[in-house]
């Protein structure tokens, strides 16, 4: 049986880098939308410059049609690009907006809703039409429920969390269009200006939201965090930590995972000297394999891990950095 798909083409919008190269999530949101729209076929919201093998990326992805939103104000400004993505919804009459959940991207899908009277869905892990309606799956009450949303209006505004679906080329690559839309930021939109901008130095690690490897270090780690980070870069994968471990300032808040952090739903998580405390839980249950290393053979984690290993982290750590490397050769 073929699935239901979307009554009319979805809409993503593409975010990229400053250097205009497509984000790891939004390859799995286009490899998701090519399902959804079937026939009515996937577009891509993008603002500011479009670079040639962008275009050709997206070409790949199966997307058929790219709107360029030309702005007059900051699109870094969620009031902006909402208008700006509006603009180019309402334009091909796009029944579905997706965008991968970051924080930037569930206040622009709230904006959208709010002006076009969209039903919104945010931090969905699974997506489906049925019956005409678009039906969202999500993990609420930190992890605790599987809920499923249908939008019963008639556009739907989506945010997908990253790691939802596996991103795949399309089976026939298209040749996109390239549409330009000319948006005049409103009045509403111009109350916010953005007057200084400064990139924060990468840590040449993968983004904590969307990593398929995240690497967790507790207050088991008594502040020093390179065991966890030395597993963490053999893996290809994002370190991050409990809020004991961003309270002592061990590591940022920005690494903290949890009911007052990040979500995550990496394919592997590791917790490295973590209790497993439900309000560090309700941050990464949804997580595919569950590792757990803790010297308390009682610790709450073992409850939920897939693989749980009883020891000291600091030695155990650098015994799977070493048989990794040996694997790795
Ligand atoms: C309103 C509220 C919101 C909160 N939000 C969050 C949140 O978003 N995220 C979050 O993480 N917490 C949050 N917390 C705190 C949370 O309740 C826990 O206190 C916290 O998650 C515990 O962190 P931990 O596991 O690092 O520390 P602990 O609970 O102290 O656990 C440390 C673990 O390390 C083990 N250990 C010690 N030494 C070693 C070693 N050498 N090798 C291996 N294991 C070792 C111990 O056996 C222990 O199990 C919140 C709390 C409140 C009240």
């Amino acid at each position: 049986m073929t699935a239901e798909t979307t009554a009319g083409p979805v809409l993503v919008l593409l975010d990229h880098t400053a250097e205009g190269v497509l984000r790891t999530p939004v390859r799995e949101l286009l490899t998701l939308a090519r399902t959804l729209a079937g026939e009515s076929g996937v577009e891509g919201a993008w603002a500011g410059e479009l670079p040639a093998a962008a275009i050709d990326d997206l070409g790949r992805l199966g997307v058929r049609r790219v709107h360029r939103l030309v702005t007059d104000a900051d699109p870094h400004l969620t009031a902006v690009l909402a208008e700006a993505v509006e603009q180019a919804r309402s334009a091909v009459g796009a029944p579905l907006v997706l965008l991968v959940s970051s924080f930037e991207n569930k206040e622009v899908a709230a904006r959208l809703a709010v002006t076009t009277g969209a039903g919104v869905v945010t931090d969905a892990d699974a997506l489906v039409v049925e019956g005409g309606q678009v039906v969202a799956g999500k993990t609420v009450f930190a992890g605790t429920w599987t809920t499923r949303c249908a939008v019963t209006a008639p556009v739907a505004v989506v945010t997908v969390k990253p790691n939802t679906v596996t991103a795949a080329d399309a089976e026939t690559a298209s040749s996109p269009e390239v549409v330009e839309h000319t948006v005049a930021a409103s009045g509403r939109a111009r109350r916010v200006a953005l007057v200084e901008r400064t990139e924060r130095a990468g840590s040449g690690r993968p983004d904590l939201g969307s990593a398929h490897v995240v690497v967790v270090g507790g207050r088991g780690t008594n502040g020093d965090f390179s065991a966890v980070e030395e597993l963490a870069d053999v893996l290809g994968g994002a370190v991050g930590a409990t809020r004991v471990a961003t309270d002592e300032g061990w590591i940022g808040h920005d690494a903290q995972i949890g009911q007052t952090g990040v979500t995550i739903a990496p394919r592997l998580y590791v917790g490295a000297g973590v209790s497993g405390a439900v309000h560090h839980r309700g941050g990464m249950q949804a997580s595919g394999t569950i590792v757990a290393v803790n010297s308390d053979a009682d610790a709450p984690i073992f409850e939920i891990a897939d693989l749980g290993i009883v020891g000291d982290l600091f030695t155990v750590l650098p015994q799977a950095v070493a048989e990794l490397r040996r694997l790795q050769g």
